[in-house]
């Protein structure tokens, strides 16, 4: 993923078909199926489009990283889409950048356009542009670092300031493979996630923990919110309980 990037070409891009932020089209559209709603967001001129993919899905969602530089939000995108570690020097995302993925959920396929924000205090004003079409927002801290974890509180101020009231919010407590940097504990995480009612669960881009179950827990509940199905009945905060991993088995 290409970070270092400036606003141009990305957040600026006018294009009404890209799927990347390389913006290139590929002019394969949305399959719709019986039944299911279609994307239910509003889609801003100047940004890319849920709505034109190179991949085929029922329905789709944007979703937003947000949390303090050097979290992990790009690390945690990168190892969901593509399975990898960004090891090595810190590179700090500029702007806001996006990725695509579509899951298979129940037999849905969803698709998931994920911004990638800066967590520099420098960009927040960009950012915040992007919170209103925002349909679920990831907040991350590191549990490395107390600092990012005592500004949650004044992340959660911001996301009730300029995201929609019906948010999917989850809160990550990331980087949970560094046992011996570990200042966070995770009751700490827990207790602040209960305080706020919102899901919660520690996370890993290096371990590859919980990744996958952060994203298709959002996933599900995006999908269960929008189908409407009676008969289907899901609970957020329940399946992040039953499902989500403890750090010490290092399971994606
Ligand atoms: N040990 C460990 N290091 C991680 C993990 N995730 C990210 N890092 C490291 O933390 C640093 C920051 O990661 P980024 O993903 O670039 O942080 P960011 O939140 O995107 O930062 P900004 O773009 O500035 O907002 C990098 O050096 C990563 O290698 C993790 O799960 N475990
Ligand atoms: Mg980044």
């Amino acid at each position: 993923m290409s970070r270092k990037k400036g606003l141009r070409g990305k957040a600026a891009s006018s294009s009404p078909s890209t799927d990347s932020p390389t913006g290139k089209s590929t002019g394969k559209t949305a399959r719709s199926s019986p039944g299911i709603v279609q994307m239910n967001g509003v889609v801003h001129p100047s940004r890319p489009p849920i709505s034109n993919s190179s991949e085929f899905y029922d329905i789709a969602f944007k979703v937003m990283l947000v949390g303090d530089s050097g979290v992990g939000k790009t690390c945690l995108l990168v190892r969901f889409k593509d399975g990898a570690f960004l090891a090595g020097s810190f590179i700090s995302t500029v702007g806001i950048d996006f990725r695509n993925k579509v899951m298979n959920i129940d037999g849905v396929k969803v698709k998931l356009q994920i911004w990638d924000t800066a967590g520099q205090e420098r960009f927040r004003s960009v950012t915040h542009a992007y919170y209103r079409d925002a349909h679920a927002l990831l907040l991350l801290y590191d549990v490395t670092n107390k600092s990012s974890f005592d500004n949650i509180q004044s992340w959660l101020t911001e996301i009730h300031e300029y995201a929609q009231q019906d948010v999917v919010l989850m809160l990550l407590g990331n980087k949970a493979d560094s046992a011996h940097d570990r200042v966070v504990k995770r009751e700490d995480g827990e207790r602040l996630a209960k305080e706020f009612g919102v899901p919660f669960m520690e996370t890993s881009a290096r371990s590859g923990l919980n990744v996958e179950l952060a994203f298709t827990a959002v996933a599900k509940e995006l999908k269960h919110r929008s189908t409407k199905d009676p008969s289907e009945k899901f609970k957020l905060q329940e399946y992040v309980s039953k499902e989500v991993k403890g750090a010490g088995c290092c399971r994606s």
